[in-house]
């Protein structure tokens, strides 16, 4: 067993570590066209053959007669079988594919239910066994629930960057740059007396590693651009009572989902909406009109308003175009749209100052909006590359090895132990965002570069 797959499997002893052969319907909702029945375990290839009569030859797809083990015929579909280590989970895995209605699928998950040591799978008990067989990393993981769940492109492209290892492949190269560094520092350390060893390797490594610093540093800004896109851009729709709020927010959701109406004070809980804006996931929030009440239920309406604002990317701050209102969002530190509304009873283009001019009426100014929060989308992000981390458990470990990596380079001062121990914690958080560990690296870097075993 690897070292990765040993430290992921320590890691992983809390969870329960089974012998049991798992199954699931793996596609969608039924009834539909095709079910797809997924298994692994030691047991996956045998309930198969008794399933199908007969195996089909590795990872090809062949139409079978499946058939309880009383011989009663449930369906006739394709049959496919991965034999482990070659598969998702690196366990013996096979898939039967039927018809996909209610009846057929219930009748062949109560047969496999027959079968000892056979049980249904928990939630993503399959990637779960992948990790701890070592085919994927913990990123590779995340990506795969997050191509799942994935909604919109940009979501999905996201996704299938992390799913398909451009992550993990950027940490690891990243961290056995750390590890060469130390190695050579090592080295350096232990045996600087001996003559293979290059007399000063410092200079190549510390400018090595502030080039990496600066790599690093530059991969964390992009944090906030890949969680906008896994979770959405948030986008505030706060003002006056009776600016047209709901009004707007119903009109960019293509359906009633806020009560508009003529009374101040219509609206109280915040409501929301996922809106996707040529493929960002944008989530859209409607909030109580702001003003000073006596109203119990309005001041916490409006409470909650500002607390939702504050927490936004965006804020469309709505005025009447006649009323020119001056509001505030306190503790909000991003980018204020302010629009004034219904253009369609102010057609003078020179009243008030506002950024967007819009009718929710007649639809005026409702395309530049769009085009607005796409561009303000765009340029959010510096780079065309989608290797960004997306979750706040990337974002604290990748700020651990930045800081780390930072002591390592501005400790001048300190002994050349001391700034390998910051090299080493830095690769550390690295090895933790993908589960890998990099000791073994360590060795085999310092006894294949320099012959110091003699
Ligand atoms: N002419 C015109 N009227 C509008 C427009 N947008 C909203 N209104 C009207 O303005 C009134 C208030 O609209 P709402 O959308 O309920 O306003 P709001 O900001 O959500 O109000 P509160 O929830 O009470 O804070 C309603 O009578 C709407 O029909 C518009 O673009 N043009
Ligand atoms: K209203
Ligand atoms: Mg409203």
């Amino acid at each position: 067993m690897s070292l990765h797959s040993e430290s992921i499997r320590m890691r992983t002893k809390s969870m329960q570590v089974t012998s049991d052969t798992i199954y699931a319907l793996s596609s969608g909702g039924l009834p539909s066209g095709v079910a797809v029945i997924r298994m692994s375990g030691a047991k996956a290839l045998e309930v198969t053959e008794s399933l199908a009569g007969s195996l089909p030859a590795a990872r090809q797809a062949v139409l079978k007669t499946i058939r309880t083990r009383n011989g009663l015929v449930l369906d006739r579909g394709l049959v496919l079988v991965f034999p482990g280590p070659n598969s998702f989970t690196g366990e013996d895995c096979a898939e039967i594919h039927v018809h996909g209605g209610k009846a057929v699928v219930a009748a062949l998950l109560a047969e496999l239910a027959t079968f000892e040591q056979c049980r249904l799978a928990e939630h993503g008990e399959f990637s779960r066994r992948a990790l701890e067989n070592g085919k994927m990393d913990l990123v590779e993981v995340e990506g795969l629930a997050d191509l799942i769940s994935a909604e919109t492109e940009m979501q999905r492209r996201l996704a299938m960057e992390h799913a398909a290892g451009g992550l993990s492949q950027l940490y690891d190269g990243w961290a056995d740059r750390l590890t060469r560094a130390r190695a050579l520092i090592e080295a350096e350390l232990d045996f600087a007396d001996e003559e293979d060893v290059p007399g000063s390797v410092s200079d190549l490594v510390w400018s090595d590693m502030a080039k990496l610093r600066l790599e690093l540093a530059d991969h964390l800004a992009g944090a906030d651009f890949g969680e906008i896109i896994r979770d959405g851009l948030k986008v505030v729709i706060a003002g006056a009572p009776n600016a047209g709020k709901s009004s707007l927010m119903n009109v960019l959701a293509r359906r009633e989902v806020a009560i508009v109406a003529e009374i101040a004070g219509t609206t109280r809980d915040v409501l929301h909406v996922d809106l996707n804006i040529d493929g960002y996931a944008v989530k859209l929030y409607d909030t109580a009109g702001l003003r000073d009440t006596d109203e119990v239920v309005e001041r916490e309406g409006i409470r909650r308003a500002l607390r939702t604002a504050a927490d936004a990317d965006i804020v469309l701050s709505l005025a009447e175009i006649g009323e020119r209102a001056q509001l505030e969002f306190p503790g909000f530190t991003g980018r204020v749209v302010r629009i004034g509304t219904k253009s369609d009873i102010y057609p003078d283009e020179a009243d008030g100052d506002y950024e967007l001019r819009i009718s929710s009426a007649t639809g005026a100014g409702l395309a530049e909006l769009h085009a607005l929060l796409l561009e303000d989308l765009r340029g959010r992000s510096s780079s065309l590359s989608l290797a960004l981390p997306s979750r706040t458990r990337h974002r604290t470990l990748l700020s651990d090895s930045l800081e780390a990596l930072t002591a390592a380079v501005a400790s001048i001062s300190a002994g050349l132990d001391i700034r390998a121990e910051y090299l080493r914690r830095s690769a550390n958080s690295l090895g933790r965002i993908t589960g890998r560990v990099d000791v073994e690296d360590l060795l085999d870097v310092i006894f294949s570069e320099f012959c110091i075993g003699k």
